[in-house]
């Protein structure tokens, strides 16, 4: 789709900086001053941002024909360079759409709808055959094309919640620490890579990784150190960020950071301990890292951030129910050239399956592909004119791409057809993933 009459795209550069954060200010509200979020750097390179202006006559210019017309940006989007973003057994370069945003004064005439499209040619000129988001409101981005492929939990536990035994986990010891890039950037950025990679500290069969699909990872300094940025405008009133970091022989194996807040109310002090990731490498770290977290002075409760419907706390509880659960959309995924993404991962199951596709949104991509693997070995993915077995539009491949959403549960939905008897019993087991898949931190 092209932009409305009277709109142009227009690369964005370091002098649009204000005008970026002003038309970011209009499109997400926010406590935080023009002149605050104007002294942070920006986490993405210029080249991956792009503007859409509109130029007006100039009103105030005396005498107006002949001057020059105002430009203004009302609108913009932006993406992630993730290198070596996880998807089911490997990893794989991946643009992570961000900053989307239209004035509300120029919204609802389909600046979005052709934002979108330049973004899926960039994709391509790229070479990135993957797109994955966190939608801002979740009814937006099914119509691109994009597939609900991840989901987390935001749990509330208790302080002092039982955890079950785990071998090993007393053998941690804890440093507690203020989080700062000096001290941290490199420790958090090597163990979140490593528990992407190895959530279980094992691999699969044929060099697949046995690792955590849809996990980002920061895959630019910028990234790394924004995301350990602890601005006082942003803390909301709460402390500043904290780190537990867990060792065995002297070797880091685990961190959470978090702030805690603390209300002083008549019975006492209650307390939340504000989780912003938890990252281990096995269940004997996992442990001892919620160990400390559910036992800390003046608090009543911690309440998480994004965390996997996997994840190993919800094991641990001797009482699940005692966890308070809320339910999320974590990523969105794109298949942008759907060959190349179905190639780029690895299958859980022996699979020969002919899918048909349609992409009306991506013709090109429109078309039936034979999938052939052996389980977690490289699969061979060829277009063909064979009869399909299952079909399905591309919205629903990419939402089971990530291999947290069954082909079996979006046929319950009627969202998959199946054409040869057993077809989808094997595709489903084959497109599944033992992990499930999340990222731990919303970009
Ligand atoms: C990956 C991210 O960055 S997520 C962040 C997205 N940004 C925001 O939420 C910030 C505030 N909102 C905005 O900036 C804008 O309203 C946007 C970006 C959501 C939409 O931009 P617009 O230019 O108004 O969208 P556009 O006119 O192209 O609409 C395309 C379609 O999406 C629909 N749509 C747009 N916004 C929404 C929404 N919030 N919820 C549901 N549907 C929507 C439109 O109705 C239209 O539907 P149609 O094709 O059936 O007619």
């Amino acid at each position: 789709m092209t932009l409305p009459d009277g709109y142009r795209l227009r690369p964005l550069s370091a002098d649009d900086k204000r005008a970026v954060i002003q038309l970011d200010l209009w499109a997400f509200p926010s406590g935080v001053d023009l002149e605050t979020q104007e002294k942070l750097p920006l986490e993405l390179p210029w080249d991956r941002f792009v503007g859409v202006v509109r130029d007006e006559p100039d009103e105030s210019a005396v005498p107006l024909d002949g001057a020059l017309p105002t430009t203004e940006l009302v609108a913009m989007h932006g993406s992630y360079p993730f290198e070596h973003f996880n998807v089911p057994g490997a990893e794989t370069r991946v643009s992570g759409l961000t900053w989307v945003g239209v004035h509300p004064a120029h919204r609802r005439r389909g600046i979005l709808s052709a934002m979108i499209d330049h973004h899926l040619a960039q994709c391509r000129e790229r070479g990135e055959a993957i797109s994955a988001l966190f939608a801002a409101e979740a009814a937006i981005y099914g119509r691109f094309g994009y597939g609900l492929a991840a989901h987390d939990v935001r749990l509330t536990i208790p302080r002092g919640a039982k955890l079950r035994p785990v071998t090993g986990s007393t053998e941690h010891s804890a440093r507690l620490e203020e989080l700062t890039a000096e001290n941290h950037l490199e420790l958090v950025d090597s163990l979140h890579r490593e528990a992407g990679r190895r959530p279980l500290g094992v691999g699969a069969p044929h060099g697949a990784l046995l690792n955590r699909p849809g996990w980002a990872t920061r895959d630019t300094p910028e990234m790394r150190r924004r995301h350990l940025e602890d601005l006082p405008p942003f803390r909301g009133g709460k402390e500043t960020r904290r780190i537990v970091v867990v060792e065995r022989n002297g070797e880091a194996r685990g961190y959470a950071t978090f702030r805690r807040e603390v209300r002083w109310e008549d019975e006492g002090p209650r307390g939340t301990v504000h989780l912003s990731e938890i990252v281990a490498l096995d269940a004997a770290a996992a442990h001892a890292l919620w160990s400390v977290l559910l036992d800390l002075d003046l608090t009543s409760e911690v309440a998480t951030f994004v965390v996997a419907p996997d994840d190993a706390i919800l094991s641990l509880l001797v009482d699940p129910r005692a966890a308070r659960t809320k339910g999320a959309d974590n990523v969105w995924v794109r298949l942008v050239d759907v060959p190349s993404a179905l190639a780029q991962r690895r299958y859980a199951a022996d699979v020969d399956v002919v899918v048909r596709v349609e992409d009306a949104r991506l013709p090109e991509n429109t078309g039936s592909y034979r999938v052939r693997a052996q389980a977690f070995a490289a699969p061979s993915v060829e277009r063909t004119d064979d009869a399909a077995d299952l079909s399905l539009d591309v919205r629903e491949l990419a939402a089971a791409y990530l291999g947290g959403t069954t082909l079996a549960s979006l046929a319950l939905a009627g969202l998959v057809t199946e054409h040869t008897t057993g077809s989808l019993a094997t595709a489903s087991a084959a497109f599944a993933w033992p992990v499930q898949p999340v990222s731990s931190f919303i970009f």
